[in-house]
């Protein structure tokens, strides 16, 4: 598991270093992470000593670290150059800069092989527009942050200069991993620099590998199918009955017990000729111990009725729910507030139209300024979302969030813009699902976690799938399998 920490976290807990009057060796340890990320880089290049590497150098701290960088690098035999974005520079790193050797510019010099930037960091406020760099040959290094990322949220407001690595200072940064900041980013590298005792609570975590298996893995020796989970999909229409192969398809790829398939004749056909080994009728009496309901019902009085006894289903027997696509638009808070009192653990699988609409439907009192919000924040928005409404929200995008009622929050980077094609959401469902169905009775894992385990597997398919060349979701559920075999 991956743990991240907000920006303003991070500043708090140098604060109580700085008051203690360890800024310099903070800012050295940092610095000298970054010439050490920064000579990797090189070395990997080609020769060391003679090379060009240029620092844009902000006015705060951060330019601060990028200079005594640069003066480590010239140490090395580095041609440190500086370049000010402002009318002032950090003293004793520039002081540090001009006793090695290294030199001040007022553009970046053609010859430069490596471009730190060093403008702005945890302390930047609102948009930035970087100054024209030399095309293309210069690798880029990001001191703590590209400039212009909000280390809180990664929003960026103005512009960015894309970076190959970002070295970060302290912790990882939740504006790392999170939308435009985790694209500008790069590689990301973590020096410590000794403040993990202050630091306290993560604000959001990763699902890894191994996390994510401990979820899908393989059966142990003495399952059987009612113990390796079944998943009960209500899903598809006569209009739209694909959704149903896909939601059942990608849940039977994990290796669940037994799904179970309740809809109409026309879905229920393909599903069954896809998949013979599906218990397929119109309704939802069985052994599902997990439902996911909602993609490709459609919006008519039937798509409600199929919702109300699915969360009738639920609610009789404590069963967890997925609801997707067609359900947000039809689910009622009565349905959720029943669902909560029964015991049931609900997960609400929203891409970005859907969360705005959900809002403003069944959650006006947090209406206004939503939209701006779930743009600029999207973990904020999704926490939001599920605090009001009192289910798990997973919410889809570049960047993946999931966000429980407590505040407990997963964001997920596996999956690409190869993913935004139709019926990924749907497979996606099917792997929510499977995750709740074969963890029913695991009480150590929250909803969240389960839900963000889905979401790694389902952007790990993507990037596999997108190996063979553009794809269609019905190539998902293999990748799925090609996933879990290779681990
Ligand atoms: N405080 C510490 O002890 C440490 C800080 N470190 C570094 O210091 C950084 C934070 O330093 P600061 O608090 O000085 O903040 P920054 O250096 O990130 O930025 C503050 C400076 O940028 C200007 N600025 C803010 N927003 C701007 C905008 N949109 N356009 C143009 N200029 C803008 C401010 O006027 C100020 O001069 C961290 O990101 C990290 O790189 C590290 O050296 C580790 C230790």
């Amino acid at each position: 598991m991956q743990t991240c920490y907000s920006g303003t976290a991070v500043r708090a807990a140098e604060r109580t270093l700085l008051d203690a009057g360890q800024g310099e060796a903070l800012m050295r340890r940092a610095a000298w992470g970054l010439a050490t990320v920064v000579l990797r880089e090189l070395r990997a290049r080609g020769p060391v000593s003679g090379t060009t590497v240029a620092a844009l150098v902000g006015t705060g701290n951060n330019g601060g670290d990028a200079l005594w960088a640069l003066a480590f690098l010239r140490r090395r035999g580095v041609d440190a150059v500086a370049v000010p974005s402002g009318e002032r520079m950090h003293q004793a790193g520039l002081a540090a800069l001009l006793k090695a050797g290294g030199r001040v510019a007022h553009a970046v010099p053609d010859s430069a092989v490596l471009l730190i930037d060093g403008v702005l960091g945890t302390g930047a406020r609102g948009g930035w527009e970087p100054p024209r760099v030399p095309e293309g040959a210069a690798v880029v290094v990001a001191c703590d942050l590209p400039s212009g990322v909000d280390a809180d949220t990664g929003h960026v407001a103005g512009g960015v200069i894309p970076a190959d690595v970002t070295v970060t200072f302290g912790a990882l940064k939740t504006g790392l991993v999170v939308g435009a900041g985790a694209h500008a980013a790069g590689r990301v590298e973590v020096v410590d620099i000794g403040l993990g005792p202050h630091l306290g609570a993560p604000d959001v975590s990763s699902v890894e590998c191994e996390d994510a298996l401990a979820v899908f893995g393989p059966p142990a020796w003495d399952d059987h199918k009612y113990s390796r989970g079944v998943l009960g999909v209500c899903a598809g229409s006569d209009h739209y009955p694909g959704a149903a192969v896909l939601v059942c398809s990608s849940a039977l790829a994990t290796g669940l017990g037994m799904v179970q398939y309740a809809g109409p004749e026309r879905a229920a056909d393909l599903v069954l000729a896809a998949h013979p080994e599906v218990v397929a009728g119109p309704g939802t009496e069985g052994k599902a111990q997990a439902w996911v309901v909602g993609p490709g019902l459609g919006s008519d009085k039937d798509a409600l009725s199929r919702l109300n006894e699915v969360v009738a289903a639920c609610v009789d027997a404590g069963l967890p729910l997925v609801l997707d696509a067609s359900a947000l638009a039809l689910v009622e808070l009565e349905d959720l507030a029943r669902l909560r009192s029964a015991g049931c653990d609900v997960a609400l699988t929203p891409h970005q139209g859907e969360l705005l609409k959900l809002v403003d439907r069944l959650a006006p009192e947090i209406a206004d300024g939503f939209a701006d919000l779930a743009k600029a924040d999207p973990v904020a928005a999704a926490r939001r979302t599920a605090e009001t409404l009192g289910a798990a929200v997973l919410l889809k995008g570049s960047t993946t969030v999931c966000a429980a009622p407590d505040g407990q929050t997963f964001v997920q980077n596996e999956g690409g813009a190869e993913l935004a094609t139709a019926g990924t959401g749907d497979c996606l469902a099917g792997l929510v699902g499977s995750a709740l169905a074969r963890t029913s009775g695991d009480g150590q894992r929250s909803t969240v976690e389960k839900a963000a385990a889905a979401a790694w597997l389902h952007g790990t398919a993507g990037k596999r799938a997108a190996e063979g060349g553009p794809f269609g979701s019905s190539r998902m559920p293999v990748a799925v399998q090609t996933v879990l075999a290779e681990r």
